[in-house]
Order: structure tokens, then C-alpha cells, then sequence
């Protein structure tokens, strides 16, 4: 499957760098510099990532590529500033941050991600922070808050934002291209929804989906992706 005038949106964690045990330990494959270079040079490309803007301009070090971060809370390229598009504050919550067994906090100013993928029992985890997000039911609410279930982490991020709406943004951004969307976790299935019969959704590695096709691993990715490119 090929899109003849793509829109390139691809997901970072498990798409362009396979899953590592922490956050700050998922480098990419290592073709993948070259390969989003050479499609930077002849189609748009965004990568949408729950990630921070400036996470990326470590990971992916190739100035001017544009990046939607926070599942759509925020926007820049790499090596450039980052614009918020939902206010959000956080504060109130901090203080009363989950204390669960394996259980780690990655504190992205915009959302909190409850890591549980290093904890001794995942059901133990799972359980604990449930208790906790029903304890904290009512401040969530108050702040506008939702919890959005990853690869062995919780989010916690305003609500209604989503990969789904960030990727129909890009799209209008780009009339008459054709959406090129490629991820692997629970969280981009928002994308895959809003871009059914718009564009071409592909889910890599197992699982349930609504993605129109798979792929299956960080490797299967880049070798897709390269059939864009001219032969060596
Ligand atoms: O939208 P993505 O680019 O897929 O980012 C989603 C989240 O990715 C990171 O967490 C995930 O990847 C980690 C590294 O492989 C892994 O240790 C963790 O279990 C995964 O949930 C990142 O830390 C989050 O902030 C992103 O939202």
C-alpha cells in the first residue's frame, strides 16, 4: 500500500524507535535519520508523539523537522520553540502525585505519564493507580483532566485532545495530500479513526486496531517508508 501524494504522520515511541524500558532510552533505529531526511526533502512529514517537542530534538536531531508533541498539545519543528495550543496547569496536582511500588512520573509540564512498565508486579501497579486516579477523581474533573492508557503508562492530559484531532489539523493543512499515518500504540488508534477513508493508517506490531493495515515491527517501519525514497 502506497499513497501517491503522502502526508507523512508518524509516531515516535514504538514506530520510529523501538520500546525501551525507560523513556530516555528509546533511540531510534538507526536508519531512521537518513530515511526521514531523505522523505523531509520530497513530502511533508510531522512526527505526532506524546512526547515533548524538545524530547524529540534530542531523539531525532534534524533541524526544521516539525513535531506535534503531547498527543496534540503542542506544536514546533527541531531546533525551534515550541507553542502550546491548550492551557493546562498541572500544579494543583503535583503535590499529590501516586505513590505506587515500580511506579515512575515523567512530568512533561503539559501532562503527567505514569510509568509502570519497571514494576516487580504490573497487576499490583495497575491496581494502585487506579485507586489513586479514583481518589483524585474529583480534582481531575475540576482541572480538566483525563486519564489516557499507553503502553504500560497512564497519562494524564487534558481531555479531548488527541492524536486523531492533530492529525485532521495537519491534513487540512495540506489539501490534496493523502494522509500517511503510521503508530503503534493505544493512543493513535484516535488517529487511525479520524483518518478512516481519508488517507492510509498503519498499526505496527500486534494487537487489536482500527488501522487500515500493519506492519510489523520498527524494522517492517523503515523499510516501508523507504520504498518512498529513490533505489540506492
Ligand atoms: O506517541 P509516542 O511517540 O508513541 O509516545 C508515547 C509515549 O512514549 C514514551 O513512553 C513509551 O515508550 C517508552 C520508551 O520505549 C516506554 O518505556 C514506555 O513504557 C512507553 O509508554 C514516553 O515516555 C511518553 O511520554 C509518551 O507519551
Amino acid at each position: 500500500m502506497r499513497a501517491a501524494n503522502p502526508l507523512f504522520l508518524l509516531d515516535y515511541d514504538g514506530t520510529l524507535a523501538p520500546i525501551a524500558p525507560r523513556p530516555e532510552e528509546a533511540l531510534p533505529h538507526p536508519e531512521a535519520l537518513e530515511v526521514l531526511k531523505g522523505l523531509m526533502a520530497r513530502y511533508p512529514l510531522y512526527v505526532i508523539t506524546g512526547r515533548r517537542v524538545a524530547d524529540l530534538a534530542r531523539l531525532l536531531p534534524l533541524p526544521g523537522l516539525p513535531v506535534v508533541g503531547g498527543h496534540g498539545l503542542e506544536e514546533g519543528v527541531v531546533g525551534g520553540e515550541a507553542r502550546p495550543l491548550f492551557p493546562v496547569d498541572l500544579a494543583p496536582l503535583r503535590p499529590r502525585l501516586p505513590v505506587c511500588p515500580g511506579v515512575r512520573v515523567e512530568d512533561k509540564g503539559f501532562a503527567l505519564a505514569l510509568h509502570f512498565r519497571e514494576a516487580a508486579d504490573e497487576a499490583k501497579a495497575r491496581a494502585c493507580l487506579e485507586a489513586w486516579l479514583e481518589a483524585q477523581g474529583e480534582l481531575l474533573e475540576r482541572l480538566g483532566l483525563e486519564a489516557l492508557p499507553g503502553k504500560m503508562v497512564l497519562e494524564l492530559k487534558p481531555k479531548g485532545v488527541d492524536k486523531g484531532q492533530a492529525a485532521l489539523r495537519l491534513l487540512r493543512r495540506h489539501p490534496g495530500r493523502t494522509p500517511v499515518y503510521v503508530g503503534d500504540d493505544l493512543t493513535d488508534e484516535a488517529a487511525f479513526r479520524a483518518l478512516k477513508g481519508l488517507g492510509l493508517t498503519l498499526k505496527v506490531g500486534e494487537g487489536p486496531t482500527q488501522a487500515g493495515g500493519r506492519l510489523r515491527d520498527v524494522e517492517a517501519v523503515l523499510d516501508y517508508l523507504k520504498t518512498y525514497l529513490p533505489g540506492p
